[in-house]
């Protein structure tokens, strides 16, 4: 059968022509790439990723296929995937299905044959930007244009409030020696399973919860995740988190949970050129003098100004590629996050230390 075209439009007008996979349709987001060798569920059902296309470098994508213990949500809500070479047939004993038959489950529109070499090279040099994948528009370029104008600016974009969980869910053994309130902005399972497997019994709760709601469940801690969009889009999460430091009680923050946390604490944060993707970012813990290889996902990042000239938080983390802030603690408190992903899924687990460090400071605490 002779494959379907899709066009892949740029919002500096660049235009990349494909082969459809996936749902067939039009849908537009946010252009970034992963750099991962492996991970493609794990990455596609991370909910930071709404409203975003993902470019991935690795070149094969599909061939192991999609397997129900691999999702970090119900469902992945990404815009659209970008591909080299796409494999529809999957070779692993215990897969569940096709990506190419999850991808339609799921409503998601793709775009495979495409030079993703070429397309990295150019997102590196002229930064993240919007873009729309189509099935439907072919030799319609200025149709596709209007398409992409309605694409919403991911500049002061809220969106945790749309992925969260409605209702409040509970993680782990009830009997677990610890209790962790977990503000949901796009939480990743592997968190939970990460904390779970700690002694650590959580309760999940929507973005917008207020701290008497979460307080009423007497928590030893609480845990702020990480999430999709502008953290400078979520003043309802700053305040409550400035509420939650009031209370002295041990916080942890992953990724965006980092970047509300910083917030809180009067730290701004900006859009960086295109952000950090991939599984092999190298870190320095400040604390220790000790690197760390970590899984990152963030188009976000606080303002190192800002935290220098802080006096209630501090630098405990560095990117070592362009030195960005990559970690924070507060100087009085018990509260500490981090830029990247220690639960990793997908990624190395070097970082996963950082659970215990939550754990003991709840012990520490009580
Ligand atoms: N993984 C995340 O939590 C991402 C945080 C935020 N949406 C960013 O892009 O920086």
């Amino acid at each position: 059968m002779e494959k379907q075209k899709a066009t892949l439009l740029l919002a500096d007008g660049t235009v990349f022509h494909g082969t459809l996979i996936g749902s067939p349709g039009t849908n537009g987001g946010e252009i970034c790439f992963n750099t991962g060798m492996t991970g493609y569920q794990e990455i596609y059902t991370d909910p930071s990723y709404t409203g975003q296309i993902i470019v991935t470098t690795t070149s094969h994508i599909g061939n192991y296929g999609v397997h129900n213990d691999e999702v970090e949500s119900k469902a992945p809500t990404i815009a659209g995937i970008v591909v080299n070479s796409f494999s529809e047939v999957y070779s692993r004993l215990d897969g569940h299905g096709s990506l190419q038959n999850y991808l339609v489950e799921y409503k998601i529109t793709g775009i495979a044959d495409i030079d993703t070499r070429k397309l990295v090279r150019h997102i590196r040099s002229v930064g993240a930007m919007n873009a729309i994948i189509s099935s439907e528009y072919e030799g319609n370029l200025e149709g596709l244009k209007a398409e992409l104008a309605k694409v919403p600016d991911m500049n002061g974009l809220e969106l945790s409030s749309q992925v969260c969980t409605k209702e409040t869910f509970y993680f782990g053994d009830e009997n677990a020696p610890k209790k962790v309130a977990c503000l949901d902005f796009g939480i990743k399972l592997n968190i939970l399973r990460n904390l779970a497997s700690r002694g650590v019994y959580c309760k999940v709760f929507p973005a917008k919860t207020s701290l008497a709601e979460m307080a009423a469940w007497n928590p030893d801690g609480f845990f702020l995740s990480n999430g999709p969009g502008d953290p400078a889009a979520m003043p309802y999460a700053v305040e409550t988190t400035k509420e939650i430091l009031a209370t002295n009680k041990p916080v942890f923050g992953i990724c965006l949970g980092h970047q509300i946390l910083a917030e809180a604490c009067g730290i701004s944060t900006y859009k960086m050129h295109h952000g950090h993707r991939g599984l092999n970012h190298p870190i320095k813990n400040l604390l220790t003098g000790k690197s760390e290889i970590t899984s990152q996902n963030h188009g976000f990042v606080v303002n190192r100004e800002d935290v220098e000239k802080s006096d209630v938080v501090e630098i405990t983390h560095v990117h070592l590629n362009d030195n960005t802030v990559a970690g924070i603690r507060l100087k009085n408190k018990p509260a500490f996050s981090v830029q990247y992903h220690p639960e990793s899924s997908p990624g190395p687990h070097d970082s996963r230390y950082l659970f215990d460090d939550f754990v003991t400071l709840m012990h520490n605490n009580s």
